[in-house]
């Protein structure tokens, strides 16, 4: 699902209007009926479709035209002045009058109580009241009408956006539609993202409405929210001929003394994951344990140089960081590491926080390095004030990546994931995976979708992606998931997703 603001949508009917000469009026009929294509035919009879004066309200008249045919018991209810309407919401207007559906006017506190008893009797409230034409606070009748929309209705689908919300930056401007459903059109809206916005918009489909291919390439950005159909797609299935070699070897170089953990987690799932063969380099003192916990994967450890060589040497993908401590050591490590190897690395935990001086090993590195920090890990990279960061996550990112030319996983409530020019927003995982370990699973998931020859920012993307999925899945049966659930349930949801 593309992502996009309300300018993005607002050019984008220009172009189709003013250049490709497709009517407004058409754009708004696709609209109306994807809406009615989301609603439950046989379930829900009643309706009360509250309409206001923009193109958001003329979606709300064709609407009430297509249940109207349907045989449903539809009343509208219509904020603003009939004569002042204008453009396709007037045609509408007149369109729903001539057929006979019922549009009361809603300009007073007298109207109000008759608008309450018919929200509580109706089964679905339909808001358009304001779509991504909203520019001010929201107040009088307005504020009013909302407010008895919120406390009455059981069921309100908003169209395009909740009306209140503003679709730029989940600002609610005032007081904003509690919806149920949101059908939204051509783009997932970007203030969508924002944290506080889910308790509104509720359940989002985002629907087509007929704009040509082109003209969506020419005019969003490339900002993409991860979806099933996407993952879905980009994992290849495993070829029956292939063997060990061809689904790629992993370093994962973790762990010290009180963090084999670490090393314990990343590693196993790199194996659970599907790459062909995974080595974990680690401090001599921790490796027996490691040996033991692990049976798949080998263990080097730092005194054996020779055989560090060869296995960097052949290894497709080097994940660095998780438990290795934030000192000197492990700087001088991966600065070696960056230096000798030639393939992608992901750096992580410990390997990002020793990089705060040193931000210049990263741009001179001509390996793709993908960083996968917590806004905390962000902030001490970045220099910049950790509120700042959630407040402009996609942008902090896309910033960092470009001016580093790193691949950025941006941890936390909708997980950024960006090479500077394109971003992808994975939503799947939930509070039930907020517990330690759960960012080594990452790393571990990561390095092996690269090693089986995965391009680094697909392989990002998939495996954020199945690491947020493993978690919802299991808390649907745990009050808590720990990353050795997700690891364990990892081949099974791959193979859920794929099929
Ligand atoms: N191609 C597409 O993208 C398609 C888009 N479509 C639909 O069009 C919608 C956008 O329509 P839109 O631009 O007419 O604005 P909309 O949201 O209806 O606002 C209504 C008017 O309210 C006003 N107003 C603003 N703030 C206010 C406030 N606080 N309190 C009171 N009034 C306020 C302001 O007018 P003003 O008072 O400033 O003159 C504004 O004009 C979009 O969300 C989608 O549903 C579809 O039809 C299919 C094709
Ligand atoms: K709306």
């Amino acid at each position: 699902m593309r992502i996009g603001t309300a300018k993005v949508s607002r050019e984008i009917d220009k172009v189709c209007i003013e250049k490709l000469k497709i009517p407004g009026i058409v754009l708004m009929e696709n609209a109306a009926l994807k809406v009615i294509n989301n609603i439950k035919m046989s379930e829900i009879n009643s309706f009360v479709i509250v309409c206001g004066k923009g193109n958001n309200g003329g979606d709300g008249f064709a609407i009430a035209r297509h249940l109207h045919i349907k045989d449903k018991k539809v009343q509208v209810f219509f904020i603003g002045n009939p004569e002042a309407l204008s453009g396709d919401c007037k045609t509408n207007y007149i369109i729903a009058s001539n057929l006979g559906i019922k549009i009361c006017k809603l300009n007073n506190i007298e109207d109000l109580d008759y608008f309450r008893s018919c929200i509580s009797a109706s089964e679905m409230v339909i808001d358009c009241i304001f779509g991504t034409g909203l520019t001010r606070k929201v107040e009088g009748i307005y504020e009013q009408v909302i407010g008895i929309i919120n406390e009455n209705s059981r069921n309100t689908l908003s169209v395009d956006v909740p009306s209140g919300i503003n679709s730029d930056d989940g600002e609610v401007m005032g007081i904003c539609i509690n919806a149920h459903n949101t059908v939204s059109f051509q783009l997932y809206k970007r203030g969508f993202l924002k944290y506080s916005s889910n308790k509104f918009i509720g359940k989002v489909v985002v629907e087509d409405i007929g704009i040509p291919k082109e003209v969506i390439e020419e005019i969003c950005p490339k900002e993409f929210v991860l979806h099933e159909d996407f993952i879905k797609k980009a994992i290849k299935p495993r070829d029956k001929h292939s063997n060990k070699g061809d689904f790629g070897r992993a370093l994962i170089i973790s762990g010290t003394e009180g963090f084999t953990g670490a090393a314990y987690i990343s590693t196993e799932t790199a194996v659970r994951s599907g790459a062909g063969l995974v080595t974990v380099l680690c401090p001599k003192d921790i490796q027996n344990i490691l040996s033991c916990k692990l049976t798949e994967a080998m263990t080097i450890n730092f005194t054996q140089k020779e055989k560090i060589e060869e296995v960097m040497c052949k290894a497709r993908a080097i994940a660095i960081g998780p438990g290795m401590g934030n000192n000197l050591w492990t700087f001088s490590i991966l600065e070696q590491v960056i230096e000798k190897s030639k393939c992608p690395m992901v750096l992580d935990a410990d390997a990002i926080n020793v990089l705060q001086d040193h931000k210049d090993i990263i741009k001179k590195s001509s390996n793709t390095l993908v960083l996968t920090p917590h806004p905390g890990e962000m902030s001490r990279l970045t220099g910049l004030d950790i509120d700042y960061i959630n407040e402009n996550r996609i942008k902090v990112a896309k910033e960092f990546a470009l001016e580093n030319n790193v691949i950025l996983l941006l941890k936390g409530y909708n997980t950024v994931i960006t090479d500077g020019k394109t971003t992808f927003i994975n939503s799947t995982g939930n509070s039930a995976m907020a517990n330690g370990g759960m960012g080594d699973c990452l790393t571990g998931l990561i390095t092996s979708f690269i090693a089986q020859g995965y391009e680094p920012l697909e392989a990002t993307c998939i495996s954020a992606y199945i690491h947020g999925y493993c978690g919802e899945k299991l808390s649907n049966e745990m009050f808590c998931v720990n990353a050795k659930h997700v690891m364990e349930y990892i081949p099974y949801a791959i193979k859920e997703i794929i099929e």
